[in-house]
């Protein structure tokens, strides 16, 4: 039996564009951010996917990512959840600001560690274990079951929220987490065992030349 389940960050969006600390703010895809969601759907469609069910987050641009991959796909009326816990991870008072500024007032490695670290929290906001202490309940409880009965899933969401369930999922150390990025549009498959675990992996060649975010 097939267990595919298949992660997709958002395209660009227009605060990605303006190197803004986004979070649960909730800007729209750019022209760039739209293609790359398109591109998304097509790679996915070149592999000879199919999907069974969506989970999205409550945000437009992981929403509208989710549909337009799924109108690459010709399945524009698949069942798709939408849930908060896919969200981003709240950057608390750092939403809005550029993440330039920031590094020049707080400092590069401190600016890291509310980024990319596993355990600091940026301030008011959520550090990614926190982020992991609602994605991964949610995963377990509501996504992953689909997979397990060889449901072909989507899941598109977002660079923190989808890196919280990535830990989980190919068991990374908080140090190697510090590592993982996620690209806007790529999207990851992994195949998955009976009891869960990961057969394989799949990180799909990115189209357009990534772009600082
Ligand atoms: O601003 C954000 O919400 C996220 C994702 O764009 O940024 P970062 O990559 O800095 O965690």
């Amino acid at each position: 039996m097939d267990r595919r389940l298949v992660l997709v960050r958002h395209g660009q969006s227009e605060w990605n564009l303006k190197n803004l600390f986004t979070g649960w703010k909730d800007p729209e895809l750019t022209e760039r951010g739209l293609e790359e969601a398109r591109e998304a759907g097509r790679r996915l469609k070149a592999e000879g996917l199919r999907f069974d069910i969506a989970f999205t987050s409550k945000l437009r641009r992981a929403q509208r990512t989710n549909q337009l991959i799924l109108e690459e796909l010709g399945q524009r009326g698949l069942k798709t959840i939408e849930d908060e816990a896919l969200n981003e991870r709240d950057y608390g008072e750092l939403t809005g600001l550029n993440k330039d500024d920031a590094r020049k007032t707080w400092g590069d490695g401190r600016v890291l560690l509310w980024r990319r670290s596993y355990d600091v929290a940026p301030p008011g906001g959520e550090s990614l274990r926190d982020t992991v202490a609602r994605t991964l309940p949610y995963f377990v409880r509501e996504i992953l079951p689909h997979v397990l009965r060889g449901e072909t899933t989507l899941v598109t969401a977002h660079g923190n929220s989808l890196r919280a369930l990535i830990m989980t999922l190919e068991r990374l150390s908080p140090d190697a987490l510090l590592e993982r990025e996620l690209f806007t549009g790529a999207p990851i498959i992994y195949e998955m065992n009976a009891d869960s675990t990961i057969a394989s992996i799949r990180d799909l060649a990115r189209p357009l030349a990534p772009q600082a975010q």
